[in-house]
């Protein structure tokens, strides 16, 4: 008996909900991932984020090859034990983060010689070395190394980086071996065009992996040509395996990927925007810097359960943010994480029920526009 599993429970439409199940512990999908690039989702305790009702978080390779290094995590007893959170971890494979964040950056079939932005050290990354830090950090579910093109680009350079990324995709199949209890992912590319996503699926189908990611989108294309992309590209991996949109997103982003058939994502906005005092509420975003929430006593949200809408007011989270009070990212950073969690919950429920689209509508309905 296989120690992974993904056990679809029910579709709606081209949304499905189903659980992944690991030997740390099972990812009830449709599922967001809060991102602990550095080994922490920023301003939170693991036992916070797990409150949230998180069920996996998101390491990264990039970040902590460079800091604190994966040898010295492995011989720490690895990720999990370092960070103090014993379930589920997916990790990125770096490629995205060396190109989005690397200094001196040299890319050939071999792999990708960079600069660390941290210390100006000198690094490289290639699927295999990739796959051995991932291992290192010892997480559950692994990304294969690929490599993302920023949009707009010429279909050519898409094309080209796509069959690199392919090409790189089986040298990680091959270099992650057979690990039982762990994950390996591929990572479909081809930007936005229909016959280079296809390609890809083709050739992530051929090498065979535990689930497949939508690589490639959320890099400034927009909702609009995002959503068109995923009317069509999810549907061509596997139906039986994981589906994983990364880097997104707003929540009417997360909503419109559920309804296409995406299983999991990862997004840095529910943490990053608390820290900058957004805070995502049902009926839309409050920005608590606006003077309006002076001297407002009413909770950001009064569906929410988390510590900062049954213990605070506007009012105080207003005061707190003005004062850079180091509380306001943490009540901001859990609410967040908190109401994208509550979200989750509600499409599983909702497509468990063959409502997802009453739900979706309910979702919309709620929500005005601009600062609430
Ligand atoms: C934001 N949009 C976006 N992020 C993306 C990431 C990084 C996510 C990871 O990078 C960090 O966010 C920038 C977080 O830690 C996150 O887990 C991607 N990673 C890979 N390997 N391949 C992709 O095609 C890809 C596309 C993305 N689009
Ligand atoms: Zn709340």
């Amino acid at each position: 008996m296989s120690e992974t599993s993904f056990t679809l429970h029910g579709t709606d439409g081209a949304a499905r909900t189903g659980v992944i199940r690991t030997p740390r512990g099972e990812i009830r999908t449709p599922a967001f991932m809060p991102v602990g690039t550095a080994a922490t989702v920023k301003a939170m305790l693991p036992e916070s984020v797990r409150e949230t009702g998180a069920d996996v978080l998101l390491g990264n390779t990039y970040h902590l090859m460079l800091r604190p290094g994966a040898e010295r995590v492995a011989r720490l007893g690895g990720l999990h034990r370092f960070m103090n959170w014993d379930r589920p971890i997916l990790t990125d494979s770096g490629g995205f983060q060396v190109m989005s964040l690397a200094g001196l950056r040299k890319l050939t079939e071999e792999g990708v010689t960079f600069r660390s932005h941290v210390d100006g050290s000198k690094h490289m990354l290639s699927p295999e070395r990739s796959m051995e830090i991932q291992r290192l950090l010892g997480s559950d579910i692994v990304m294969a190394f690929d490599e993302c093109p920023a949009l707009p680009a010429e279909r050519e350079r898409v094309a080209s980086s796509m069959r690199l990324s392919m090409r790189w995709a089986q040298r990680s199949r091959d270099a992650f071996g057979d690990r039982p209890g762990h994950m390996l992912f591929g990572i479909q590319q081809g930007g936005l065009d229909r016959e280079l996503r296809e390609e890809s699926a083709e050739a992530l189908r051929g090498i065979g992996f535990d689930g497949y990611a939508v690589g490639g989108l959320a890099v400034g294309e927009g909702q609009a040509a995002m959503f068109d992309c995923l009317d069509f590209a999810p549907g061509m991996l596997p139906e039986d395996k994981p589906r994983y949109l990364m880097g997104v997103g707003k929540p009417d982003d997360v909503v419109g990927a559920v309804k296409r058939g995406i299983d999991m994502m990862d997004c840095v906005l529910p943490t990053r925007s608390g820290r900058t005092g957004q805070a995502f509420t049902r009926r839309g975003v409050v920005n608590i810097k606006n003077a309006r929430h002076a001297d407002d006593p009413r909770p950001l949200d009064e569906h929410c359960a988390c510590p900062a809408c049954t213990g605070y007011s506007r009012a105080y989270l207003h005061h707190v943010y003005r004062s850079h009070e180091m509380i306001s990212g943490m009540l901001l950073s859990w609410h967040n994480l908190q109401y994208f969690q509550d979200i989750m919950e509600g499409m599983r429920g909702a497509i468990a029920a063959g409502r997802f689209g009453e739900w979706e509508a309910a979702f919309h309905a709620g929500r005005a526009e601009g600062d609430i």
